[in-house]
């Protein structure tokens, strides 16, 4: 097993079991068994209502929860109260027609009016998945890092849906570009550098203390000691507080910025906006499986929706057959499940005949412009494009992979 020179390396070492696996989300880790639990202290705290309650135990902010759900009736929505992800969250729900109203911006609770059972509370993204776990929250939007990094694999944690198509970004680590690092373009390198000793060991400043130790261990790295900040953590190897950093990366300018680089292998978690869970509520708190088979049916068909558009146009020819064929013949034209068809009557010389015909396609956003000029070389025209809002499949994956995870 690999030893880390640090204050982490007695924290690390008992718990490498917990730390070995892989998995984001393996069945049988316990989100008390990690180093940034261990971090912090154990605050034991008694009820003071009632002598004969159990005490409360808080682990890294943490409430552990028992294996019943809190009795109300209200089912709960956390969503990102400020920052990058909060109106982004709003706007995807709109578009789902799960508009969200809120009194005023420094009210924390909120409702969607179409769904008469959930109230919304906006939280900060940590405190959703805390709350969760706690079972103060049934159910959350916030970015997949903020789930693993303070989920810490627990169980309880379902990912409802796995991809909402914002919050795109990826924890990675970053070296500087001078130095002693000049020449290291990899994690092995780095892990091969004389330089880290058990006295002298590399230092890793991030804001992701449970994943940082966790990814170090898996990757075989020793001697590494981590320290944290709560944000402008690429300044810290100039400052001489850290040799690299583990931190969120998206358009790269602020590593760019301050002289740092991405290295291969270093990337620790892709990371997007995902719907989670709390499987004990899903399979606990009444009506909750039909609002979430609600959301995810809405997600899901308006995810699938943006990324098409629905184009007609007008085409001639001898028959239907005839025109599916030559629509066919081209590449972008294929449609979801093919082209849709229709004869457009006209009346000549008193009898009534299909004229021309009006074709539906949808067609990837990408892909618009050299659809209608495959329209054109085969004799389409009058082409009209239109947004689509959603596109609903026979069934919804996610909701039978959902059916699955609960072993329902
Ligand atoms: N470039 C990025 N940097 C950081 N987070 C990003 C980036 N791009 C997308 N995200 C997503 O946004 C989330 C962070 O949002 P934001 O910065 O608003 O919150 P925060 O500052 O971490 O929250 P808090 O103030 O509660 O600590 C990340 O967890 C990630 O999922
Ligand atoms: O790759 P980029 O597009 O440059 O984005 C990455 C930066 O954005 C985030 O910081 P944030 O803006 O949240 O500020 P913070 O450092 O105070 O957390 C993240 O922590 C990085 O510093
Ligand atoms: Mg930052």
């Amino acid at each position: 097993m690999a030893a880390t020179a640090t204050s982490f390396q007695a924290l690390i070492q008992p718990y490498s079991n917990y730390l070995s696996s892989s998995s984001l989300f393996p069945s049988s880790t316990s989100c008390i068994a990690s180093p940034s639990s261990l971090l912090k202290p154990k605050i034991i705290c008694s009820s003071s209502s009632s002598s004969s309650a159990s005490p409360l135990t808080v682990v890294n902010g943490n409430v552990e929860r028992s294996s019943v759900v809190p009795d109300r009736k209200e089912i709960r929505l956390g969503l990102p109260s400020k920052g990058r992800m909060a109106s982004e969250t709003l706007d995807l729900l709109k578009d789902c027609q799960l508009s969200v109203r809120q009194v005023n911006p420094r009210q924390y609770v909120a409702e969607i009016p179409l769904l008469s059972n959930l109230e919304v509370w906006f939280q900060r993204q940590k405190d959703i998945v805390r709350k969760i776990l706690t079972g103060d929250l049934d159910l959350g939007i916030v970015g997949l890092d903020t789930v693993t990094e303070f989920g810490q694999g627990n169980d309880d944690l379902i990912l409802v849906h796995d991809a909402l198509d914002y919050g795109q970004c990826h924890l990675s680590i970053a070296i500087p570009k001078y130095g002693i690092f000049e020449n290291i373009n990899s994690l092995e390198e780095l892990a091969r550098m004389p330089q880290w000793t058990k006295e002298k060991p590399l230092r890793v400043a991030t804001g992701f203390t449970y994943l940082g130790p966790k990814f170090m261990e898996e990757k075989g790295l020793k001697h590494v000691t981590f320290s944290t900040a709560d944000g402008a953590l690429e300044a810290a190897p100039a400052m001489g507080i850290a040799d690299c950093i583990l931190d969120l990366v998206s358009s790269g300018t602020t590593l760019r910025e301050n002289n740092l680089k991405e290295i291969d292998g270093g990337v620790v978690l892709q990371s997007q906006a995902v719907l989670v869970a709390s499987r004990k509520s899903l399979i606990q708190r009444e009506g909750i499986l039909e609002t979430t088979h609600e959301i995810l049916e809405r997600l899901e068909a308006h995810l699938k929706a943006a990324g098409q558009f629905c184009v007609t146009a007008n085409m001639r020819g001898s028959s239907m057959e005839e025109v599916a064929e030559r629509i066919l013949s081209q590449p972008s034209l294929s449609g979801l499940q093919g082209p849709t068809i229709s004869p457009v009557f006209c009346k000549r010389d008193g009898k009534v005949s299909p004229d021309y015909y009006a074709i539906v396609i949808c067609v990837p956003k990408k892909a618009l412009y050299k659809s209608v000029q495959q329209l054109r070389a085969i004799g389409g025209s009058g082409v009209l494009v239109s947004p689509l809002t959603y596109i609903f499949d026979e069934e919804t994956p996610k909701w039978r992979d959902l059916l699955q995870k609960l072993g329902l």
